[in-house]
């Protein structure tokens, strides 16, 4: 699902100097496994997340995601990607205030199905992650851990197999975040990759894998090895 090698990224800070953030880092993912990445405040986890997601593409090193490698990818090719193979989900949801649940899920469907299709597999979208009945909603009139399940919606619309999570419970309480945890191990056993940078014991906790960033590169710090069967509890 996932493979990266030697990856070197480095950004220029405000007086010239260059910070090199990820030094070398390799990664490789299997299909249908569920990783935490955790680590300090700025030792590279976003950075990491966007060049996995090809939402970044100025690295030294080799990402391939789902069999596509992504160095050399013009943009439409990249946009392509992401549409087909990655669903992002952000700490702070990235819902349009003023649409409401089904229309943000529905966000995606320019890229094919027609409107009706698009539609009915948004409204399904919206059942999958218990938000049925508030499909109508703006994301004013949602409670954060729904609007978190709406982003989830619209991230898995387009059908990836992979799922990239930026800090998804770090807006929430702790019962709240919960029941998102709940619901990335759902999807998780059903069969969908999901990487989740985090700060949250409770996030790592829930994943198959832990990895740590440290100096730039990313160290098994645990792995469940008895929860690697799909369908496990
Ligand atoms: N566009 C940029 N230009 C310059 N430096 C950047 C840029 N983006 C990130 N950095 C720096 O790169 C380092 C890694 O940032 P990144 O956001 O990946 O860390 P992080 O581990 O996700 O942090 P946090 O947990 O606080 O979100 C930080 O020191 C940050 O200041």
């Amino acid at each position: 699902m996932i493979r990266a090698r030697d990856i070197v990224k480095e950004y220029v800070d405000g007086d010239g100097t260059k910070v090199r953030v990820l030094d070398g880092m390799s990664l490789d993912v299997q299909d249908g496994d569920f990783v935490a990445v955790v680590g300090p405040s700025g030792s590279g986890k976003s950075t990491l997340l966007h060049l996995l997601g090809g939402l970044d593409v100025h690295y030294q090193g080799e990402v391939e995601v789902g069999g596509v490698k992504l160095r050399g990818l013009d943009d439409k090719a990249l946009a392509r990607f992401r549409n087909t193979h990655v669903g992002f989900v952000f700490q702070s949801f990235h819902l349009i205030p003023n649409l409401s649940a089904l229309e943000n899920v529905l966000l995606p469907s320019h890229f094919g199905a027609s409107r009706e299709d698009a539609r009915k597999r948004a409204e399904a979208m919206l059942e999958r992650v218990g938000l049925g009945a508030k499909k109508d909603r703006a994301p004013v009139r949602l409670s954060g851990g729904e609007r978190q399940r709406v982003a989830i919606a619209r991230a898995l619309f387009t059908g990836p197999k992979l799922l990239l999570c930026d800090e998804p419970t770090g807006n929430l309480d702790a019962a709240t975040g919960d029941g998102v945890i709940q619901l990335f191990k759902e999807l998780h056993r059903e069969g969908l990759t999901v990487l989740a940078v985090t700060h949250e014991d409770r996030m790592s906790a829930a994943a198959r894998r832990v990895l740590r960033l440290k100096e730039g590169r990313l160290v098994e710090e645990r792995a469940d090895l008895h929860l690697a069967t799909r369908g496990a509890p």
